[in-house]
């Protein structure tokens, strides 16, 4: 499946610069039926709503009101930042007149918020973590925004959203904006990964990669080290075999879609495990993990928790965190393997000690 990155300096074709996210939507959909027609009008939502919080970050630190804090701390927390409640607000308005969605599910709302004008007609559900890496944002390093669309089945009157409460597999869409040097949306709805730039010039997300592969293998290790301490035996265990090893190279960012958008184009792992602190880990299932894996498995790689598939995972409750091995199917079953030996040593110690 060949890549059709454009040659460096080699200005796109024409019939590259019409590509656009709605029109390539419509053509990986092959339908213009009702589907395609809504999940290109809902793409279409998500790239305004980049836009905007595009535009927005790249005057962070000439106009009042983007860098510092709200004052006010979210359901997971963490004190919320400004730049947060800024682009959570956007996704809401944009989608609010979309008349498509009924229901908004997010990681600075402990509730889904429901569009009363949408519902019951608007057919789905947008779960979104609106920045994700907030702590990079005063310090001016890349952020990025989280997105996955279910299919709206039912109301739910005291909001738990029972009906989120499904596999990974049941996404119609997922993806992610990555605000870097340049700004770019990576989506798949089931037909492969493809990626998305914004051509300020024109205003529009132009298609930069399509049918992007992960690599099998990469060299690139991604993880917060600073963690060690805290983790369990068998992640010590790994991280000493990347350092003993010859050809790994650590890279972290802080933000979980610029880590991954690199381990997406050059191969490797992206792992966020869980903690004496956190045995769950510190990454949310719905609108970080979950959207990240289906990408993921559509380039040909893997995401786990350690000891299931990321996309089987069924949370218990909207804001339900997991841990995170992702990236290159050889990386990830590395990682794995180190779990099983230390699960292994483990049950062979009870048995003989029993
Ligand atoms: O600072 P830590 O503990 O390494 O956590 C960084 C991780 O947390 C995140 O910032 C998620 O949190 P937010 O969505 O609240 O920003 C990820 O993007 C990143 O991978």
């Amino acid at each position: 499946m060949a890549d059709s990155t454009p040659g460096i300096g080699q200005e796109p074709s024409l019939d590259r610069d019409c590509t656009t996210l709605s029109r390539h939507v419509l053509q990986q959909l092959q339908s213009f039926g009702p589907d395609a027609q809504d999940l290109s009008a809902l793409m279409n939502r998500i790239a305004l709503a980049a836009k905007l919080i595009s535009r927005r970050l790249s005057r962070s630190g000439l106009v009042e009101g983007v860098l510092g804090f709200t004052g006010e701390v979210n359901v997971q927390g963490e004190s919320v930042k400004r730049i947060d409640a800024y682009a959570n607000e956007v996704f809401i308005s944009v989608f609010k007149q979309s008349g498509l969605v009924c229901r908004l599910a997010s990681e600075e709302m402990e509730k889904p918020y429901y569009i009363p004008e949408n519902c019951p007609i608007g057919r789905y559900t947008l779960l979104y973590d609106p920045i994700d890496g907030s702590s990079n944002i005063d310090s001016n390093l890349n952020v990025g925004s989280i997105f996955s669309i279910r299919q709206q089945e039912g109301i739910d009157e005291d909001g738990s959203a029972q009906d989120l409460l499904q596999s990974g597999r049941k996404q119609l869409a997922a993806g992610y904006v990555l605000y870097g040097p340049s700004t770019m949306l990576v989506y798949s709805i089931g037909k492969g990964v493809h990626s998305f730039t914004l051509d300020p010039s024109l205003g529009e997300f132009i298609l930069s990669s399509e049918n992007i592969q992960l690599p099998d293998c990469g060299s690139i290790y991604s993880v917060n080290e600073g963690n060690f301490w805290q983790w369990d035996e068998s992640l010590r265990d790994y991280i000493r075999y990347v350092h003993r090893h010859e050809g790994y190279t650590a890279r972290y960012g802080g933000a979980l879609v610029g880590d991954f958008h690199r381990i997406l184009f050059e191969g490797g792992v992206f792992l966020y495990p869980g903690s004496v602190k956190q045995p769950e880990g510190k990454l949310r299932l719905l609108y970080e993990t979950a959207p990240l894996a289906f990408l993921a498995e559509q380039a040909g790689g893997r995401a786990s928790t350690g000891v299931e598939e990321i996309l089987d995972v069924v949370a218990d409750h909207l804001h339900q965190r997991t841990p995170v091995i992702i990236g290159s199917k050889d990386n990830v079953e590395l990682v794995e393997s180190f779990i099983q030996e230390r699960a292994r040593e483990e049950n062979e110690r009870l048995m003989t000690s029993s």
